[in-house]
C-alpha cells in the first residue's frame, strides 16, 4: 500500500498529507464510498456537520475494522452555531453520530463575519480542545483578517486553515495569511469540483509523465505543501487519485500549473457568506 506522506501541525500532530472528502456524498452513497476509501488506503476522512454524512461516515469505519489511532478524522462546526458554548455542545453531537470519542480536527466551517462573532466561536473551539473532545483545531475560510483577529484576541493559533485552492485559484492571499502564522493550508475544491481538469497544459504534463490530469493536479497540491482531500464516489476515481505518491513534477511544471491562476473562485467568498 502507497505510503501517505505527513505534515507535523504547529500543535505537534502529524496529519496524513492526503485524504478523502464527502461534500455532495449522499446517504445512500456515504458508506460505500468511505469502504472503498478505507480498503485502498486512505486514512484521513473530511467530513462536516453540513454534509449530513457524519453517521455514515461512522458507520463505514466502525466496519473497517482499522485501529481508530491510524485513522485522521476532520469535521467542522456548522454556521449558525457560533455561541462560544455550541462548539462543545455540537462537536458532541457529531461525536455520537461518528461513534467516536474524539475528532482529530474540529474546524470552524465558515467565519459569518456579518453574522456573529467568531472570536468567541474560536473560544468554544478551545474549550473543545481542553476538553479532549479535538485532538487539533483550527477553522476554514478565514481571510487574513480573520486569522489576524483571533490569534490576537485569544493567543491560540488553529494548527490549519481549509480553503478554496485548485490550479485556477491559487488564493494567494489566504495562503500567505495563513502561512505566516505557521498555520498549514488544506485545500478545498482540490480539483475545482472538477473543472480544472479540463486545462490544456494539465493534460500535456498528464500526457508526457503518464498519469492522469487529476494525478497531476493533486501531485501539484502535495508538492506546494497543501493538504488535500478529493472527493470521489466513483471506486475507480477514489483508486486513481490515490496513485500520486509514485511521481514527482518538475520546478517548470509547478510553475506552469501555479501559471493557470485566475481568480476562478468557485464557491461562496468568505467575506460575505454567511
Ligand atoms: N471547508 C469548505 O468550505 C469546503 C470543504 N470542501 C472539502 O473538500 C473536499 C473536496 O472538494 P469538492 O468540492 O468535493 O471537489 P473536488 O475538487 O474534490 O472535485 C470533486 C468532483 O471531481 C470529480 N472527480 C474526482 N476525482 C476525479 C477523477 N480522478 N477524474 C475525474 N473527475 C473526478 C468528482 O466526481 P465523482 O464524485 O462523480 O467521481 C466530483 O464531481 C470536499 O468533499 C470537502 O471535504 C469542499 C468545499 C468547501
Ligand atoms: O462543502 C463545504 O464545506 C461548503 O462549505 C460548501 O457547501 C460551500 O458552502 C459551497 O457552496 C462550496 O462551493
Amino acid at each position: 500500500m502507497a505510503q501517505v506522506p505527513t505534515i507535523t501541525l504547529n500543535d505537534g500532530r502529524s496529519i496524513p498529507q492526503f485524504g478523502i472528502g464527502v461534500w455532495q456524498v449522499s446517504t445512500d452513497d456515504i458508506v460505500p464510498t468511505v469502504s472503498k476509501a478505507l480498503e485502498v488506503g486512505y486514512r484521513h476522512i473530511d467530513t462536516a456537520q453540513g454534509y449530513q454524512n457524519e453517521e455514515g461516515v461512522g458507520e463505514a469505519i466502525a466496519a473497517s475494522g482499522i485501529a481508530r489511532d491510524e485513522l485522521w478524522v476532520t469535521t467542522k462546526l456548522a454556521n449558525g452555531k457560533h455561541e462560544r458554548s455550541d462548539a462543545v455542545a455540537e462537536l458532541k453531537t457529531s461525536l455520537a453520530k461518528l461513534r467516536l470519542d474524539y475528532v482529530d480536527l474540529y474546524l470552524i466551517h465558515w467565519p459569518t463575519p456579518n453574522s456573529g462573532d467568531y472570536v468567541e466561536t474560536w473560544r468554544g473551539m478551545q474549550d473543545c480542545l481542553e476538553q479532549g473532545l479535538a485532538k487539533s483545531i483550527g477553522v476554514s475560510n478565514f481571510q487574513p483578517d480573520h486569522l489576524d483577529k483571533i490569534i490576537s484576541e485569544t493567543g491560540t493559533t488553529p494548527a490549519v486553515n481549509q480553503i478554496e485552492v485548485h490550479p485556477t485559484f491559487a488564493n494567494q492571499a489566504a495562503v500567505d495569511g495563513s502561512l505566516k502564522h505557521g498555520v498549514r493550508v488544506e485545500a478545498w475544491s482540490p480539483l475545482g469540483l472538477g473543472s480544472d481538469l479540463k486545462s490544456p497544459e494539465i493534460g500535456e504534463i498528464a500526457a508526457r509523465v503518464g498519469k492522469t490530469p487529476a494525478q497531476v493536479i493533486l501531485r501539484w497540491h502535495l508538492q506546494k505543501g497543501y493538504i488535500v482531500f478529493p472527493k470521489s464516489v466513483t471506486p475507480a476515481r477514489i483508486e486513481e487519485n490515490f496513485q500520486v505518491f509514485d511521481f514527482e513534477l518538475t520546478a517548470d511544471d509547478l510553475a506552469a500549473i501555479d501559471a493557470l491562476d485566475e481568480g476562478n473562485r468557485t464557491g461562496p467568498n468568505p467575506d460575505t457568506f454567511g
